[in-house]
């Protein structure tokens, strides 16, 4: 038991345990409608409460965390908040990590009230991490990094994104020569040099797409030589194409703490086989991941 004052684990530290029990799938909640039509439920708030709460069920102890796609509660407004504060709860009576998906991104004390809502304990929305945009600077999300230290929390800053689309952003060059990618995940593994060394692995991480050629946006495999190892949220696999066995060739060295998503893949079976499911998708993923180093 923990003393009075005591401080948490940090976010990485938590992430490395994950790791070492083998578990590096994050299940992705996202009870679209159509998903939610393959699962018999309504499209409404009860509907993405039942299919989030089963998927917390069936990852629990299996999957190394979940990864709610807050836009498909947002969806039912106040009902569909509190259906999301509901999983959520879930998955921390049952010791699962979470990343809400929200994509967050604002200035100074805006961005911090994103921080205050989604990584304080005990608001209704907590979870352990978030992912963020900072395409308003890599200091606009200044007031979230105080919150990372002491307080067991995590943010995944959008790199590299997994849809074609974000290219022309994300490979646009700075001023300092580097392409806006390349700059997010330097930023990320100072940060993490700065205030989380002697950890193995950090609390600030990077999304980075497995569907991209990671050279084509200036990023080098051994940019993930860092210590702390630098985490990274890979979308992509399963359902838009990228294949878990190619997550060495894609990765390299960044495949080090790498968390790999998988949603419709796991989702769009229905609600019959979840479990079997996502056993068998942890297994292929820790099978791959064993070999990238
Ligand atoms: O941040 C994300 O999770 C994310 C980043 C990215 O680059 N690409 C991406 O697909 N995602 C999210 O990851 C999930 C992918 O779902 P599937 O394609 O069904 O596995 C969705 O919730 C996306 O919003």
């Amino acid at each position: 038991m923990s003393g009075i004052g005591a401080e948490p684990p940090s976010f990485g530290a938590r992430l490395a345990a994950e790791f070492a029990g083998d578990r590096f799938l994050c299940a992705g909640v996202d009870p679209s409608r159509e998903t939610l039509g393959l699962w018999g439920l309504p499209d409404d708030a009860d509907g993405v409460e039942s299919l989030g709460r089963e998927v917390v069920a069936a990852a629990t102890g299996v999957a190394a965390c979940v990864k709610p796609q807050v836009a498909f509660f947002e969806r039912f407004g106040s009902a569909g908040y509190r259906a999301l504060e509901r999983v959520l709860a879930d998955a921390r009576q049952a010791g699962l990590l979470v990343i809400a998906d929200g994509k967050r991104g604002d200035i100074g004390t805006s961005f911090d009230a994103y921080a205050e809502a989604w990584l304080s304990p005990g608001s209704p929305l907590e979870a352990d991490a978030m992912t963020v945009a900072a395409y308003q600077g890599f200091g606009s999300l200044a007031g979230a990094f105080e919150r990372l230290r002491g307080s067991g929390k995590g943010l995944f800053l959008l790199a590299a994104t997994s849809n074609p689309e974000a290219g022309d952003v994300q490979r646009a060059v700075r001023d300092d020569g580097r392409s806006v990618a390349a700059a997010m995940v330097a930023d990320a593994r100072s940060f993490n040099a700065a205030e989380f060394a002697g950890e193995p692995v950090g609390s600030l991480g990077v999304v980075l797409g497995a569907t991209l050629r990671l050279a084509d946006y200036g990023i080098a495999s051994d940019d993930g030589t860092s210590d702390p190892a630098l985490p990274v949220l890979a979308p992509g696999f399963g359902h838009q194409g990228a294949r878990i066995e190619d997550a060495g060739s894609i990765f390299g060295g960044l495949g080090r703490a790498l968390l790999a998503n998988e949603s419709r893949s796991i989702l769009s079976g229905g609600r019959e086989g979840l479990s079997t499911r996502i056993s068998d998708r942890a297994e292929a993923v820790a099978a791959a991941l064993h070999g990238v180093d």
